[in-house]
């Protein structure tokens, strides 16, 4: 396959608190390829906004320790000065988050801040740099640009607020944009248009996108390849048509198995997330597995192990260059259990 974009390896992260140390991500491995769309999903405090975050160390590091290596364009990020990762940071990876009330600073104009957005990583005079926001903040959506670039943010609705920070994401024109759960904060109708906004943005750009968010119906629908966390492990990752066809990690059909119009039944799952301070040995999700053996109770995370080929990648070749694996132990060459093993009554 082509050379990944981005490469998280053995990505861990932990925090110190009052009640121990909480461990957000623990070892997590995913690639973004150049163009693609890869979503990170799970529950909430499986450890995407952290893993997110820490790419470009947007975590303060004086709370966390980071280890592990993230690879972009053949650099570890993770090496470099805090100097030099800010040339990569809101260069040649973007981000937007949940809250545009967050990104946007409430004194400044919004027009100013996509110039300054402009102007830190590239030598604009202003008046260039001004045309050019103008024409991002028009590209984004936002009706007569050149009108509305003296507003401030608070002349905005929520959801041209996002449109403005996507068009400020944009400004260094970044390889990677990392958008982390971009429209829960919006109104309904508007997380559509700034979902669509964001999935013609990606293909006009050729853009990468690691898109974070707990809504598998966007997976579907944006989504090349899909990363399944949990408790701040990594349970699955294919590619989206395989993982959705022929979910393999108990986790992930139990995810699948919650989502409207999929088998008889929308439930939820059973059991809560595992506590981050003192997360469960073996598999972390053996206490709610409904197929949990003796041996996913002990020691680590299951390695990584390759989907049976053939289980549902009816495909044959579209999905060839993205593995199917799972972390689990029913994948394991010790049981040759068959995969398609059903949670749901589908
Ligand atoms: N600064 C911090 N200090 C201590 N613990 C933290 C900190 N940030 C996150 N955590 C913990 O790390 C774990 C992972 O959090 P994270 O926000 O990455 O989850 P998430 O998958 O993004 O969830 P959500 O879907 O709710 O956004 C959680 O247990 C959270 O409480
Ligand atoms: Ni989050």
């Amino acid at each position: 396959m082509t050379d990944p974009l981005l490469a998280v390896r053995d990505l861990r992260v932990r925090f110190d608190g009052d009640d121990g140390t909480v461990r957000a991500v623990d070892g997590v491995d995913f690639d973004v390829a150049p163009g693609e769309t890869v979503c990170l999903v799970g529950e909430s405090g499986s450890g995407k906004t952290v893993a997110c975050e820490s790419i470009t160390r947007l975590i303060p590091t004086g709370s966390a320790e980071i280890s592990g290596e993230v690879r972009f364009d053949g650099t570890d990020l993770t090496a470099l000065s805090e100097s030099a990762l800010e040339s990569y940071r809101g260069g040649r990876i973007g981000h937007v988050f949940q809250n545009p009330q967050d990104a946007l600073d409430p004194v400044y104009t919004v027009g100013a801040q996509v110039v300054e957005a402009i102007r830190i990583h590239r030598d604009r005079s202003k008046s260039a740099a001004r045309a050019e926001a103008i024409g991002l903040l028009d590209r984004v959506g936002i009706g007569d640009a050149a009108a509305r670039f003296d507003d401030y943010p608070h002349q905005f609705s929520g959801g041209m607020k996002q449109r403005a920070v996507v068009a400020m994401a944009l400004a260094c024109d970044p390889d990677l944009l990392i958008a982390d759960e971009p429209t829960t904060a919006l109104d309904v109708t508007i997380q559509r248009q700034v979902l669509d906004l964001l999935a013609d943005l990606q293909a006009e750009r050729e853009m990468a996108l690691l898109f974070v968010t707990h809504d598998l119906g966007v997976v579907a629908e944006i989504a090349d390849r899909v990363v399944v966390m949990y408790a701040g492990n990594v349970m699955e990752s294919g590619d989206v048509y395989d993982v959705f066809e022929a979910p393999a990690h108990p986790y992930t059909r139990a995810l699948l198995a919650c989502l409207p119009g999929r088998g008889e039944r929308f439930e939820t799952i059973g059991g809560s997330m595992a506590d981050p301070t003192d997360p469960p040995d073996g598999c972390r999700f053996h206490p709610r597995c409904p197929h949990a053996l003796p041996e996913c109770e002990e020691g680590d995370q299951p390695a990584f192990r390759a989907v049976a080929a053939g289980d549902g990648g009816a495909d044959g070749g579209k999905s060839g260059s993205v593995e199917h694996r799972a972390s689990c132990v029913l994948y394991d060459d010790a049981h040759a259990l068959p995969p398609a093993l059903e949670v749901a009554d589908d």
